[in-house]
């Protein structure tokens, strides 16, 4: 037999049928499900009068419109959300996952969370199965050696009624990082230097896995990071073999196999990985031994340069679309053609999301902010990925650590990634942000957002303006 990648594994495994022009019905394992992208698909179901194929293959929650901050000490109710459009969102979903039996991690309940947090946090993401959601860094949970991309609200539908959905195959990409790297260099500097490379409509039409030995010394958060910032370069799908990592941080989650179903499972698992000799149709290798930490200067995620960079001067760009586009970002976002990037002020530092909301993140923020304070002049919030993250974070003191530097330590929420909730910019705002999108007005109208990692965040939040974190190595 000939040998295959892991996307096509994935892939040929889930075929139920070809059907003609290179399209395929394709078997859906798992759908995650928001209060933002399901309501149309709900009702769809409900006009045509059918009930979910396989209600326990789904499973909900409510994140993008939550508000961080409750009145109540023990959380967010529905009562209490001021906002009418957040509150109806939020209702919506809890009216329809009641009506058609859909798991359902409750707004206050221990499992709440962003969907991409709690999806592996309770064991629902899997190696070797497909995982769909109607949201775009649905390619996070290919990290676990998942086929998890994200759909339309009719292709919602359509996997409720029918578990399955037409597709067409991607196109592969490898994407092989070798070196060592720097310790302040981390998941999100790596994906942030690779879309800044291959540019944000770079792997476009391609499912990318990631190889090579940095992969090996990655975390399943970092590997989240980097598989969630793959939409960002235009893909669809990012994918990292499942290995001894992976099956650690499965093993004992909620909906994980347990006993025997455990062991088979995991050898299945094993044989996932790409054989030795598939081809991929493009390879790109990437040393990260050189790199610095990255930032972004621009309002797309490829508008990107080391830390030690300065904001390009359109003049110097020859590509007369790139150097438009380069004024334009440079307008928009108030710099100034060779200004040093961390010298650019900040009012604002976000550190969460989907993204980089893990435990992992926030004890590298935490790290930094340890015994230090927060500039004078800018909020700092951090925003645990979800409720079971906040709780341990809790349990090891970084909720003190942040406090007492001057940071507000909310409660699980998409928060400032997108403006869809209370926490937002107001226009002319700057942020140091641990999210994935700079898009104008992405963290509110006239709002301006500098992605980064969460050391970054930190280190800027404490400097007062965007800060090279490695001069915090002690
Ligand atoms: C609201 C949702 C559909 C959207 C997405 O698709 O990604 C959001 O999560 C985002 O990050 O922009
Ligand atoms: S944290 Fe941001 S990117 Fe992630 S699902 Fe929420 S809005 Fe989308």
């Amino acid at each position: 037999m000939t040998a295959q990648t892991l996307y096509e594994k994935l892939w040929n495994s889930h075929v139920v049928t070809q059907l003609g022009d290179g399209e395929a019905l394709l078997y859906i394992d798992r759908h995650l499900v928001h209060e933002v992208s399901s309501p149309q698909a709900f009702v769809a179901m409900r006009e045509a009068g059918r009930p979910l194929r396989r209600p326990g293959t789904h499973y909900a929650v409510v994140d993008h419109a939550v508000p961080t901050r409750s009145p109540r000490a023990d959380g967010v109710r529905l009562g209490t959300i001021a906002d009418a459009q957040a509150a109806a969102q939020i209702a919506e979903l809890e009216a329809n996952v009641a009506e058609f039996a859909v798991p359902y991690a409750q707004l206050d309940g221990p499992e709440q969370g962003i969907v991409h947090v709690i999806g592996p946090e309770s064991g629902f993401t899997l190696p070797g199965t497909t995982i769909v959601c109607g949201d775009s860094h649905t390619t996070t949970h290919g990290a676990f050696g998942a086929l998890a991309f994200g759909i339309g609200a009719s292709e919602q539908g359509t996997v409720m009624a029918a578990q399955s959905l037409r597709q067409k195959p991607a196109r592969t990409m490898r994407i092989h990082l070798t070196g060592t790297r720097h310790p302040f260099v981390f998941a999100k500097d790596i994906a942030l230097a690779i879309i800044g490379q291959i540019g944000a409509h770079g792997a476009a039409g391609h499912a990318v896995e990631f190889t090579g030995e940095v992969i090996a010394t990655m975390s399943m958060a970092e590997r989240m990071t980097l598989c969630n910032m793959m939409i960002e370069a235009g893909s669809r799908v990012g994918l990292i073999a499942p290995d001894d990592t992976t099956f650690a941080y499965i093993k004992g989650r909620r909906l994980a196999p347990k006993g025997a179903q455990w062991d088979q499972a995991v050898a299945y698992w094993r044989s996932l990985a790409s054989d030795p000799g598939a081809t991929y149709d493009r390879t790109v290798t990437i040393d990260v031994s050189a790199l610095a930490p990255q930032v972004s200067w621009g309002t797309t995620p490829d508008q990107t340069l080391p830390i030690d960079g300065v904001v390009p001067d359109p003049a110097q760009i020859a590509d007369a679309t790139a150097a438009r586009q380069a004024e334009k970002a440079i307008a928009y976002m108030g710099l100034t053609a060779g200004q040093s990037l961390d010298s650019i002020a900040i009012t604002h530092a976000f550190i969460g999301s989907c993204t980089n909301g893990r435990i992992e993140d926030l004890r590298a923020a935490a790290g930094i902010a340890y015994g230090r304070k927060v500039a004078s002049g800018v909020r700092a919030i951090v925003v645990p990925g979800s409720a079971a993250t906040r709780d341990l974070a809790e349990a090891e003191g970084l909720d003190k650590i942040f406090v007492e530097a001057g940071f507000e330590w909310r409660l699980a929420g998409c928060s400032m990634c997108v403006a869809m909730n209370d926490d937002r910019l107001a226009p002319g705002e700057r942020c140091a942000s641990t999210s994935n999108r700079n898009f104008e007005g992405r963290q509110g109208p006239g709002g301006r957002t500098h992605l980064m990692s969460p050391a970054m965040a930190a280190a800027s939040a404490i400097s007062g303006h965007i800060a090279d974190v490695r001069k915090f190595l002690a």
